[in-house]
């Protein structure tokens, strides 16, 4: 589904980051993303997505070379990927409801086929009372709560979450969680990115450790 093979990234002038990075994200796979802050943790889901391009080696995004992909097919490629950002990107102008639905209204999807499907996943997540109030007055959790629920709401194939439980206390940290594991037995390829070793404990699932740069897998 993602392949890397002997990628390296390095920002401008400086030091490579990330160096021979060889690996496989299979289909309906679940694993954690960890390493000290600093070892290239979001620089290396940056360049799952197509935000970023390896200063060398060869990325495959389902199948498809990115270096060679046309420009106009990117969409269409990014929208089989959900992504959970650091720093949640919710619109503020717009409600939870119209932030998580955002996606299908940018597809063209008329809001009577997706209306009970975005409640639905909101009250998933916990914020059926939170549906029509605007970001700024969320907390951190519930903001990416709000965030998830946008990551999931087109059924991605595959789904990059940096951080996700950053922001939230162990029980809640372990609902969201809950959440991934349940998303991937319905087919999802998971990557969590995290520091939160208690919580990576508690799962039986593949680890990718970034030191110095550098790629273990612990199957
Ligand atoms: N836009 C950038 N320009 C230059 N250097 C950058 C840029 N973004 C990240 N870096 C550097 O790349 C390295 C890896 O950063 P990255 O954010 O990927 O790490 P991380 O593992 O996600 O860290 P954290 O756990 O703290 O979020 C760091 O040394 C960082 O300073």
């Amino acid at each position: 589904m993602i392949q890397f093979e002997n990628v390296g990234l390095r920002y401008g002038m400086g030091p490579e980051v990330l160096r021979d990075m060889s690996f496989d994200i299979p289909k309906h796979s679940f694993q954690f993303l960890t390493g000290p802050s600093g070892a290239g943790k979001t620089t290396l889901l940056r360049l799952m997505l197509m935000a970023l391009t390896p200063t060398r080696g060869l990325i495959r995004l389902f199948d498809r070379d990115i270096a060679v992909i046309p420009h106009r097919e990117l969409p269409m490629l990014r929208r089989r990927v959900g992504i959970v950002f650091q720093d949640f990107r919710l619109l503020d102008h717009m409600t939870t409801y119209e932030n998580v639905a955002l996606p299908l209204r940018v597809r063209g999807k008329e809001e009577v086929s997706y209306r009970n499907d975005v409640i639905e996943l909101l009250k998933w997540v916990g914020l059926g009372e939170r549906l029509h109030v605007r970001p700024p007055v969320l907390s951190g959790g519930e903001k990416q709560r709000a965030a998830i629920a946008r990551a999931l709401i087109d059924q991605p194939e595959v789904l990059l979450a940096d951080e996700p439980t950053g922001n939230v206390d162990p029980p809640m940290a372990r609902r969201i969680l809950s959440l991934f594991v349940e998303l991937n037995r319905l087919g999802t390829a998971v990557v969590i990115a995290t520091h939160d070793i208690a919580l990576m404990d508690r799962y039986d699932a593949r680890r990718m450790i970034l030191t110095d740069g550098r790629l273990e897998i612990h199957e």
